[in-house]
């Protein structure tokens, strides 16, 4: 054995139990999650079907524990990349507190727990969902794009755009157009999203030779492309309303938010030194974060709302 891999081993060996339950946790990339969980279980809550609590519950926790395994399959591939980053390399996997194998298994059995929870607790479409963007995040974006083009964002972002519509399915079976707005919605979020981030991270990213667009493109033309993303998530937001699916709460909550977001990618835009743009970067990447659960927590605001009035 190696030097390396016996420092490796002793350190797995003698890691003590609590903080290998919090390497797992890690490995599921809880706080990221968080937020998709938030988005799943909207969906689930606007659905025009009664669903009983409890079937609610399962299908949000499925949708977490599906999120989670993807999380660890992309950390056990990507360990690599994750030791030559400031920012991941000391993740569960680069710090050799958990084993690679150990993690590629955990992953594996914890994706498919969750797909056969979805299936037997509520409908077979709302599974095939769940596997899809499992499959999607690991196959499409980690392995295939991520390490090949600039565009590995743009298109990889589909995964993570999965759980509204996940969620609308495990209420009602099925895959509306509103479940497909919403699934727009967070596909064109996730590049600003992503860049605001990736400007102010850009040297890890350059280190690690993963081409994101702000080492590949410049961060001039990524700052251009953020403008014009902000700027289409402007109509798709107003989507729920036009279509009357929600009314003008939720459409004047969307409408304010979605101008913030385009004035944060202007102040991005036009900080010519980029030094000190990665003030306005942060604070943008912030922002995405308040942005999308805002929008998604003034879907039920409305409904509730048009209820209480009506
Ligand atoms: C391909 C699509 C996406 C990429 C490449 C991406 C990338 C990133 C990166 C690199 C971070 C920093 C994580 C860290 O510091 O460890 C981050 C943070 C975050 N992302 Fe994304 N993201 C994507 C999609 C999403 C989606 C769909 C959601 C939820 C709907 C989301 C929610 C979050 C949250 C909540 C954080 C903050 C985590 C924290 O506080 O550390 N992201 N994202
Ligand atoms: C329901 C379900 C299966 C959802 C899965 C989709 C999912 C977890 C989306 C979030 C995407 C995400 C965390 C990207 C991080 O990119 P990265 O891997 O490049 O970031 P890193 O550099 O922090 O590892």
């Amino acid at each position: 054995m190696s030097e390396t891999a016996h420092t490796l081993s002793d350190r797995i060996d003698t890691a003590t139990a609590p903080a290998r339950v919090r390497d797992y946790i890690d490995l599921l990339k809880p706080r990221v999650m968080s937020l998709v969980v938030f988005t799943g279980w909207i969906g689930v809550l606007i659905a025009p079907v009664h669903i009983h609590p409890l079937k609610m519950l399962v299908a949000v926790i499925a949708i977490a524990l599906g999120s989670g395994a993807a999380g660890a399959i992309n950390m056990w591939y990507e360990r690599d990349l994750d030791a030559l980053m400031a920012r991941t390399r000391n993740r569960p996997l680069p710090a050799g507190r958990v084993a690679p194998d150990d993690a590629l298994g955990f992953g594996l059995l914890l994706s498919i727990f969750s797909v056969l929870l979805m299936a037997v607790s509520t409908n077979m479409v709302a599974a095939a969902l769940l596997a899809a963007a499992i499959l999607f995040y690991v196959f499409i974006y980690t392995i295939w794009l991520k390490r090949r083009t600039p565009h590995n964002i743009v298109i990889g972002g589909a995964a993570g755009a999965f759980p509204p519509v996940i969620g609308w399915a495990a209420a009602t079976g099925d895959v509306s157009a509103v479940a497909i707005a919403l699934f727009l919605l967070v596909f064109l979020w996730t590049p600003p999203h992503f860049w605001a981030l990736a400007l102010y991270r850009r040297e890890d990213y350059l280190r690690a030779g993963v081409p994101m667009l702000p080492v590949v493109a410049g961060p001039r033309e990524t700052k251009r492309q953020m403008v014009i993303y902000t700027l289409l998530l402007l109509p798709v937001a107003m989507v729920p309303t036009l279509m009357g699916s929600v009314g003008w709460v939720y459409g004047t909550i969307a409408l304010a938010l979605c101008l913030g977001f385009i004035a944060h990618a202007i102040a991005v835009w036009r900080t010519a030194d980029d030094e000190t743009a990665f003030g306005p970067a942060r604070r943008m990447f912030r922002y995405s974060l308040i942005y999308l659960a805002a929008l998604f927590a003034a879907l039920p605001v409305d409904l509730a709302v048009g209820r209480i009035a009506g």
